[in-house]
Parts: C-alpha cells; structure tokens; sequence
C-alpha cells in the first residue's frame, strides 16, 4: 500500500541557512542538515522486475511515483537529494563536506547514513569517509601556522554490546558518563594517526573487525553501528606565551540497517541481530522526533548505546549531517517511507555547535605558576602592591629633583659670578677712591680687562692665582658690556619692586591675621558656650525633674545660641573668600615672575595645579586685594624714573622687566612707546645685545630668588586656609551637636518614660559602639582618640550623651566626606583627595610617631610577644611600623579592637583615671595649634650677599 507522506515539508520551511548566534561565531545553532540518497536498483531487484517507486523531482524534491494517477503525491523535501545517478564524491561535497571540515577549526561533527538495510549505507560512508580524510591531509597542508595531531579510535554496537575495533580482544567496553565530556566509552583505544596512509589503513582494521553477515537483502550487511572517531586537534604555534588549541571530534557513523523480517528471512543469530538493530534505530528515531519538537520534556537518550553514544551529535555540541539512503524499488517502498519520514523529523532538528578551544595544559601550568609567584609576592609583603604605583611616581619626583639640583647649581654659579663681579669692584673701587658709589666705573671695567697683562708678578702656576684667572674668565664674559652700572640699575630696580611686593603681602597678611584672630576667639568662646550647653543638658538629663519653666528657658537659650553659631559661619566664609582672594593675588605675582615659557615656568605651572586651594578659575577674580601701590593696581602709575630705568632691550617681550611686560599684555599702556624710544637712544645694536644678555642673567638670577619668597608666601597662606577649613568644619560640628543635644533632651525625656532599663541601654551602646569603630575606620580617625574613646567608655549609662555624640560627630562627617565625592575612601580604595588625603596623611604621621615609641614603651620580651601575636615576621624592616600599621585595621573584629586599644594605650602612656575624664570626648575641639608665622621677605640683595 503505497500514500502520500503523512507530514511533508514544503520547500519554503527548508531554509538551512544557520541560525546566527548573538554572541558571535564561535557558537552557533544550525539544524541538521539531511540529505537523501536513492542508490539504483540492484541486480536482485532488476531480476525481479522490481519498479522504480521514487521520483527525484529537483535536487531537493523526491516525490512517490502515484501508478493509480488518482491523487498527485505530496513531494518530500531535504537538503539535498541525490538521484540513483550521483556520485559518491557529490554526495560528499554537496552533503558532508562543509560539516566534516568544522573539526579543523574546533567543532565537533557527525555524519551518519541512515536507511533500511542494503540501501547503500556502508557503500555511502565508505566514500564519505575516504573524501573526507583526503579533504583534512589537503587542508592540514594548507594550514601551516598550525600543528594538527589526529587520532582515532573506532568501536561498533554489536548487539547492544560496545567493542573497540581497533582492539576486539579488549572484551566489551562500558559506558561512562562524564559531567564534562558527556558519554565515554571506557578503555577505548585510541592511535594516533601518522599520515593519511596509516590512517586509511587503520579504518582498514575497523572494517575487518566489523561484524558483517549475509541476509536475504544483503550479502555483506553490517551487523552492528560503527562509529569511526577522528579527534582533530590543532595547536597555533606559540604566541603571546599562550598555547592555544582546538579539539574537536568528526564521527562516521555507519548504522545497521532497518529490517523487516519477513524481507530479510532472518532466523537465529541475524535475527537476534536484527531485533537489537531495529530496537536501537528505533530509540534512535524517537530521540529525533522528540528533539524535531524541540528540546522539551524527556528525550530518551539513555535508552540504547547509541543514543547515548550519539547525544552530542543530536541536539547537541557538533555539526550533524544525516544522509538517508533508500532502495529506489517499490517492493521496499514502506521501508523507504519510513525512512524519509525520519529524515523529515531529523531536518528539524537544531544542533548548537561552537568552537572547542583549550588553552594547554603546558601554558596553563605555566600561567598558574606565574599568578601563584605574584600571590606569593603579595603575601610576602602585602603593601608591594599599592606601593609600586607610587614607585613610578617616586621616580618621576626624583627626576624632578634632579633638575630641580641643577637649577640651584646654576643659579649659586651665578651668584658666585655675581660676587666675584662685586669684590673685583670693590677692590677697583678702593683704588680709584672716588668712584661712584653706585658700582663699578668705566675705569673699574678696564681695570678688570686689563687685570690680566698686570697680573705678570704673580705666579700664574699657584692654585689661587688659578682660581682669579678662572673668576676673571667668567666675569670678563659676564660683563662683555662695558657698563656695569646697568647692573646696580637693575638691582636697585627690582629691590624697589620686591619692596612693593613685600608691602602688598604685608597688607594682606594684617587682613588675614585680624579676621583670623577675631575669628579663633570667636571659636573658642563657642566651644565655651558649647561646654556650658553641654554641662546643663547632663545637668538636664541628671535631673529629669527639672520645673518645665526652666526647660523653656534653656531651649530659648540653645536657638539663641544656635542662631550665633550660624552667623559665626558668615564670618568664616568671609574669611574663606578673603583668603581666596589673597591665594589669587600669589598666583598673579608669581605668573608676573614667569612670562617666559621656560621649563622653569612649565614646571610651576605643574606645581600650581597639584596645590590644594588652587583658585586658578575661581570665580572670585574680582576680589583681587589691590593695594594702590600695588604693581596690579590698575591706577597705578609708572613713574618717570622707572621708565628711565628700564633696561634697553632689543626684544620687547623683555622690556622693562618680565613683571611689566605681564603688565602690558594685561593691559596695554603707552610705556611701550617710551621703551622703543629708549632703545633707539642706546648704542650700537651689538652692544644692546651684550648687555641685555648680562642683565637677562641677572634678571634670572632676582627672579628665581624672588619665586623662593613668594612661594613660602603661598605656603604660608595655604596653611592659614587649612586652618581656616578645620575652624569651618568645627564650626559645623557644633551646630550639628547643639541641634543632636536638643533633640536627645526630648528623647532622654521620652526614653525615661518608656524604656531605661540598664540591659536595653548595654545592648543599644554595643551598637553604636560598633557603628562608631566602623565610622573611625572609613574617617581615618585618630588611634589615640579612638584608644582613649574606646577605653574610657565602656557601657556605663552616663556615657550614653558622649556615645551619642560621638556618633552624630562621625555619621556627620563620613556624610561630608561622601558628598566630596570621597565616600568611604577606605573602603573603595580610590586614591583620595583633599581633606580625605589629610586625614589618610595625618593618620600615617600618628602610626609612626606610635612606632618610633614601640622601643622605650615596650620590654623587648613585650615586643617579641607582640611580634608573634601580630604575625609580624622575625626577620623584616621596620618591625616596629609594621606592628602599628597593623592596629585598628579590623573593625569587625572587637577583639581585635580591644587589644589595638590596649598596645596603643601603653604606647601612649594612657590609663583609664579621674584625670582622664570621659568630658574630653563632649566637644574637645582643640583648637588650631599656632604654626610659625611668616619669616618675612627676603631680600634679594641679602641672597646675593650685596
Ligand atoms: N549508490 C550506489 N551505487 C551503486 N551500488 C550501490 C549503491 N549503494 C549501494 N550499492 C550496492 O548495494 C549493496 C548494498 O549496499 P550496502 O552494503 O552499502 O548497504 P547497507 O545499507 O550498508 O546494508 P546493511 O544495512 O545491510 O549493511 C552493495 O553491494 C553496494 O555496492
């Protein structure tokens, strides 16, 4: 009986394009591709006058051939169909090629022929297989950045029964089954393959060893499922020290084929045989149809070896080409139905291949080793880490230095030949008693010329005879020009400016002095209100009975006294701006002192930048303090007498000096007409250029000297805004905790009514004790206040005000640090900045001050004690900071805590006495401690001892 086919596919479904996958090519679904070949009628079926039941419509269509002509039949659809006329060799190419190639670029494949028995399946897989290995050696030899290695290991399922064919004597095989690999077949043996020779002839050996048996259909029919295995593995030749490899398995698959009893006339043995063969193949199509559904539900792999064997190969990691080969006669027409009705099922199922690389176990050990040397590394000393960026940076410092040194060399070479210049002058000066006092004479200039033909009476071979020679060499070149009073000019030019520099600084400095001071009285006498508030909250909360009267009349003085506070922060952002303003005016003078774009220059500019409080875009340019002699003073006037000192220049960027010529570019001023003026009054333009070069050197020489002034000017300053920050920050404090004490009056009040049982206070202070070390931690808080914190407040009820405290103290300014964009620096490990680096930088301070009184506080038995406890290793530097930098670094850890409290105590000389009052933690804003002031101007002509 002959029918349509029950589900065929219509040509448009038969897109076998690949599914591409999001994540790229390495992994990819495709669906199986099927393909169909109709081998011709044998010579049996042509003595039987068997007829052709099958029509290959195209290359992908073959149709039942309807004798009755009553209904056209339903084309099947694949692939690929082959006609009784193809070659094996297109079969290949058309069918398998592309799937069996994938092994060399790491993909697993499997191509199997599947059919009725005597359909053409071992003929197909034959020519398969032969093309196949033909196509890998062609491509082995194309590929030579590659290493290729390939083995192979063949088995066939015999009757249920795995035996290796490349060793039948190894008895049947099991089956394992690996997280990793899936299924594998145990002690099968493997070989590796020399050549293509060698290879063909080891599936030589398989073939023998395959259990073949004559049938009714088939005089050699294969017995059993063999599966010929290649592993292809492939190395790149070594690169970037990394061994990286594809692996990837290419399976032939020769399955037995389907019988019909009463076809193949088996009995015994071949029955048995075909049972086992039916049943398999039969496990083996309903694996296909469930995964043709979609890989939903159960799919009963593990119902024979095969599939199980096979599961990789189906809906799994591989390319998988099927070719179902049928008998083109009608007297097998049901067989060859069921048949394409598996292939049918088959197309739809989707594999997901992708790339199998490995990296080798060689390259692994390798990197494994060198990770484990850096763990190592890290272990052994764990700051190495943080501390080799710095390294890089220490470096470039030192760079800097260096130039830095030789700067200063030059500039003490100059100062020398300065004064070498002035005693030679001095001593021409007694000789012609007389002279002007304002430097060396035209008569002192030719003294010094000439000093070399006089000197003929001194022994020109003694060392101080050597070193006058030398002096004059560089003097005679320094003062080329034969006006040295150019050089006094200029000294007394700049010695004028300095000194309306100096009145400048000075003035601003007063400003800053008086707001600074008014405003440290007014932040002590805070603090002092702020202890009273204190003392009559305690007061207060003591003395729960308080009459409400009086509880009115201090909430009335805290709002007064809050509303003070707030003004008081008028005050100190007045002073901020001011200082703002006074940091401006350093920038301006010293950018007057470096017109020039010199390395010099450049380098201060760098410095500028990485300078705290750097106003350089503030938008408080405006407020520039101009003094009116001021040289930024725009009503400033030039005076004749500075226009008549300036320096002829044949350069205008240098006329006058480097301050003015800033000036001009500010602003421009007619001045420039007198400076051209005066050039076309000096001498020769020979002579202008000597002595321009002489006074530019000495120009150098005042600017350098007065850059040194103006920055400790700017150190000074920038320390008066540290100062200035901290007052700022206390300030705050204080409002926060004058509003914190108001607030905890009433829940005081409300807690004494509700809730003060001793055991829910211990369990709320162990709390917040712990939020309070977590809080020290993050804000890098001092060891000593946390030491002295820790150690003087141990649960006892009265604590609870300080406790308290303390810890709106903390959440407020870990807040602070949050909002600068530093939050939780510690935790991050961001490198911090400003306030956070002060904090993290005074913290440092703080553990080597501890570690340098390790010595005279401990015994040396305490000390070893210690060392052992602490894990600081015997032998090592700096044993001592090791120790400290170990303390207070585990906030979760309260015994931790305790005994980094303890060893900081002792450090400190610290014990829990009546001297020690718990009162220092209430609000012990100690107030700024006095730096040195200002050391004053220093003269240029001091610094070149004139
Ligand atoms: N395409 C073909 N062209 C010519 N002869 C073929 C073709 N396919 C198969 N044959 C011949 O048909 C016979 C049976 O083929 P083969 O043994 O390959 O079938 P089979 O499907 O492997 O059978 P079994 O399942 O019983 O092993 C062989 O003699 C083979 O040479």
């Amino acid at each position: 009986m002959v029918g349509t086919p029950a589900a065929a596919t219509p040509s448009s479904k038969i897109q076998r394009t690949l599914a591409g996958t999001p994540g790229g090519p390495k992994i990819r679904e495709e669906k199986i591709r099927v393909t169909v070949r109709m081998r011709p009628l044998n010579r049996k079926e042509q003595a039987m006058y068997d007829l052709i039941a099958w029509d290959c419509l195209d290359e992908h269509s073959i149709v039942f051939k309807n004798p009755n002509q009553e209904r056209p039949a339903i084309p099947y659809t694949f692939d690929r169909v082959f006609a009784p006329a193809c070659s094996t060799q297109k079969v290949y190419d058309e069918g398998a090629k592309d799937v069996a190639l994938s092994a060399l670029s790491g993909i697993n494949a499997t191509i199997f022929a599947y059919g009725q028995t005597s359909s053409g399946k071992t003929f197909t897989m034959k020519g398969i297989t032969e093309n196949a290995i033909r196509d890998i050696y062609e491509c082995i030899k194309n590929t030579p950045e590659r290493d290729f290695v390939l083995r192979i290991s063949a088995l066939e399922i015999y009757n249920e029964t795995v035996i290796d064919l490349l060793n039948r004597e190894s008895g049947p095989l099991r089956l394992l089954d690996d997280p990793e690999k899936g299924t594998i077949v145990e002690k099968l043996n493997e070989e590796v393959a020399k050549d293509g020779h060698h290879l063909r002839h080891l599936i030589g050996i398989c073939e023998a060893h395959r259990q073949v048996g004559e049938t009714t259909l088939n005089d050699k029919s294969s017995r059993s499922h063999q599966i010929i295995r290649l592993t292809v593995e492939s190395f790149l030749r070594e690169s970037a020290d990394r061994v990286k490899s594809y692996i990837a398995s290419l399976n032939f698959v020769d399955l037995a084929g389907s019988e019909r009893v009463s076809q193949a006339n088996t009995c015994g043995t071949r029955l048995k045989e075909g049972s086992h063969i039916n049943r398999s193949l039969l496990t083996l199509a309903s694996v296909i149809r469930k995964l043709s559904c979609g890989k939903h539900g159960h799919v009963p792999y593990r119902d024979s070896k095969l599939t199980r064997i096979l599961q990789s190969s189906l809906g799994g990691n591989a390319r998988t080409a099927i070719i179902c080969t049928i008998s083109p006669a009608l007297s097998h027409v049901e067989q060859t139905r069921n048949t394409l009705s598996f292939a049918t099922s088959a197309k739809e199922v989707v594999n997901t291949a992708r790339v199998n690389m490995v990296v080798s176990e060689k390259a692994r050990v390798r990197e494994l080793q060198k990770e484990v040397a850096r763990l190592e590394e890290e272990l052994r000393n764990p700051e190495m880490s943080a501390h080799a960026c710095l390294r890089s940076l220490l470096a470039e410092k030192e760079l800097k230095i260096q130039q830095m040194e030789k700067d200063i060399e030059d500039m003490r070479r100059q100062r020398d030949d300065a004064q070498s210049q002035l005693d030679l002058e001095r001593r021409a000066n007694k000789v012609q008693k007389g002279s002007s006092d304002y430097g060396p004479s035209s008569q002192v200039v030719r003294c010094l010329s000439f000093a070399e033909e006089n000197d003929s009476a001194i022994d020109k071979h003694t060392p101080q005879r050597r070193e006058v020679v030398g002096r004059q060499a560089m003097l005679k070149s320094l003062l080329a020009s034969p006006d040295p009073s150019i050089l006094v000019d200029e000294i007394q030019k700049l010695e004028h400016r300095q000194l309306q520099l100096c009145e400048d600084a000075n003035r601003a400095l007063e400003v800053l002095h008086k707001d600074f001071a008014t405003h440290k009285i007014g932040n002590e006498e805070t603090a002092e209100t702020m202890s009273k508030v204190l003392s009559e909250i305690k007061d207060l909360v003591a003395a729960s009975s308080t009459a409400e009267e009086i509880m009115n009349a201090d909430k009335a003085n805290l709002v007064e006294k809050i509303t003070q506070l707030k003004n008081q922060g008028n005050t100190i952002a007045s002073l901020e701006r001011k200082l703002e303003n006074v940091q401006i005016s350093i920038d301006k003078l010293v950018s007057a002192f470096g017109t020039e774009d010199t390395p010099e220059s450049n380098k201060q500019h760098r410095r500028k930048k990485i300078l705290p409080f750097s106003l350089n875009n503030s938008p408080h340019m405006q407020h520039i303090i101009r003094a009116p002699c001021s040289p930024l003073s725009s009503s400033r006037k030039v005076t004749e007498h500075e226009i008549e000192n300036r320096v002829p220049q044949n350069n205008i960027t240098s006329c006058g000096s480097d301050t003015f010529a800033k000036l001009h570019k500010d602003t421009p001023r007619k001045d420039d007409e007198s400076c051209d003026s005066i050039l076309s009054r000096e001498g020769s333009p020979a002579s202008r250029q000597s002595k321009s070069v002489n006074v530019k050197k000495i120009q150098k020489m005042f600017k350098n000297a007065a850059e040194e002034n103006i920055r400790s000017f700017r150190v000074y300053v920038t320390e008066l805004k540290e100062l200035v920050a901290k007052l700022h920050y206390q300030k705050q404090l204080l409002v926060c905790q004058v509003l914190e004490l108001e607030a905890n009056k009433s829940v005081t009040e409300e807690m004494d009514t509700v809730d003060r049982s001793p055991l829910s206070w211990r369990i709320l202070f162990e709390q917040q004790r712990k939020q309070i070390i977590m809080l020290w931690h993050l804000c890098h808080i001092s060891l000593v206040h946390r030491t002295q914190f820790y150690l003087l407040l141990r649960g006892d009820p009265t604590d609870q005000v300080y406790v308290e405290v303390e810890l709106r103290r903390l959440t407020w300014l870990e807040q602070h640090l949050a909002e600068l964009g530093n939050a939780s620096p510690a935790l991050l490990g961001d490198e911090p900045a400003g306030s956070v680096l002060a904090s993290i930088k005074a913290l440092r301070q703080e553990r080597e001050y501890l570690a340098k009184r390790v010595n005279c506080k401990l015994t040396l038995e305490e000390r070893e004690m210690l060392y052992a406890k602490w894990e600081v290793p015997p032998i090592g530097k700096q044993r001592r900071l090791q120790l400290v930098n170990k303390l207070w670094t585990d906030p979760y850890n309260m015994h931790h805590i305790q005994e980094s409290a303890e060893i900081v105590a002792k450090l400190i000389d610290f014990c829990v006495s009546d001297e020690n009052s718990k009162d220092m933690f209430a609000l012990n804003f100690a107030s700024p401690y006095n730096r040195k002031t200002w050391a004053g101007w220093n003269f240029i002509s001091n610094l070149l001892n004139l």
